[in-house]
């Protein structure tokens, strides 16, 4: 399929990484991704976001195969028609990501945009979709980015070393967007330099050069790696059911 078809904007595709064990998270009866938060798997509340956006046209994911069967299930049953691409993730998360953006190229042109975002990143919303495809579309390369409300010490060994000003320092987050033909020849060229688990697509972008724009996003938007995140992200949908609070 063409990146245009009939429309006159390149395509933008989102790219859902959910291909790890979840070792971080202790001990649960499945991995993260599928674990149940308002009567949904976390992995669904992250895919309906992108189904429902306007602007995003196809969606790929990477997950373990040993859950391909569970996840496809899902994606029939919560009618998830954006989904195109299921694919094996790696034995690292440069891997899976990697594995996913080979599948996109093989049916999408290079100026097509690609949103990478983590499954296990449910509190994504509409606005910040839109605001990373405009970035990108504009600037080539952007990654969503929250600021800082606590003091930054640096500690590589038991104690201080220094304090870094926070107004300087953001933490990143995903979607990481960027354009499809960029991001990927970054990730060919890891693999030829011998690197297989680069931390994200931000880090290798940055690497090799490209200029990468900040989309600041709510702190909301947090991934679920530990216990402690599950019972935090659980809340967040409570008070955004009942109405407690808004402007998340
Ligand atoms: C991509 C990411 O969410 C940016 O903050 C993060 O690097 C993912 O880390 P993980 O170790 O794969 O959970």
């Amino acid at each position: 399929m063409s990146a245009q078809g009939e429309q006159s904007r390149p395509a933008s595709v989102a790219v859902i990484f959910a291909g790890g064990v979840g070792s971080r998270m202790g001990k649960a009866a499945v991995p993260k991704q599928f674990l149940e938060i308002h009567g949904k798997p976390i992995i669904v509340h992250t895919l309906e976001h992108f189904q429902d956006h306007p602007e995003i046209d196809a969606i790929a994911i990477a997950i373990l195969p040993e859950m391909r069967d569970q996840l496809e299930r899902l994606v029939r049953w919560y009618d998830l028609s954006k989904v195109r691409w299921v694919v094996d993730g790696g034995a690292t998360g440069q891997e899976s990501r990697h594995n996913a953006l080979k599948a996109v190229s093989a049916d999408f042109e290079g100026d097509t945009i690609v949103l990478l975002h983590d499954g296990v990143r449910p509190l994504i919303d509409a606005e910040l979709i839109s605001a990373n495809i405009a970035a990108a579309r504009e600037h080539g390369a952007a990654t969503t980015c929250t600021k800082f409300n606590e003091t930054i010490a640096s500690s590589p060994s038991e104690v201080i070393v220094d304090i870094i000003p926070r107004d300087t320092i953001y933490s990143a987050q995903a979607p990481q967007t960027f354009q499809l033909d960029e991001v990927l020849s970054a990730y060919d060229r890891a693999v030829s330099e011998g690197e297989h688990d680069s931390i994200d697509s931000l880090s290798l972008m940055f690497r090799y050069g490209h200029e990468v724009h900040r989309v600041e996003g709510p702190r909301s938007n947090i991934k679920i790696t530990t216990a402690e995140d599950f019972y935090i992200c659980r809340t967040f949908f409570e008070l955004i059911e009942n109405r407690q609070v808004t402007g998340l």
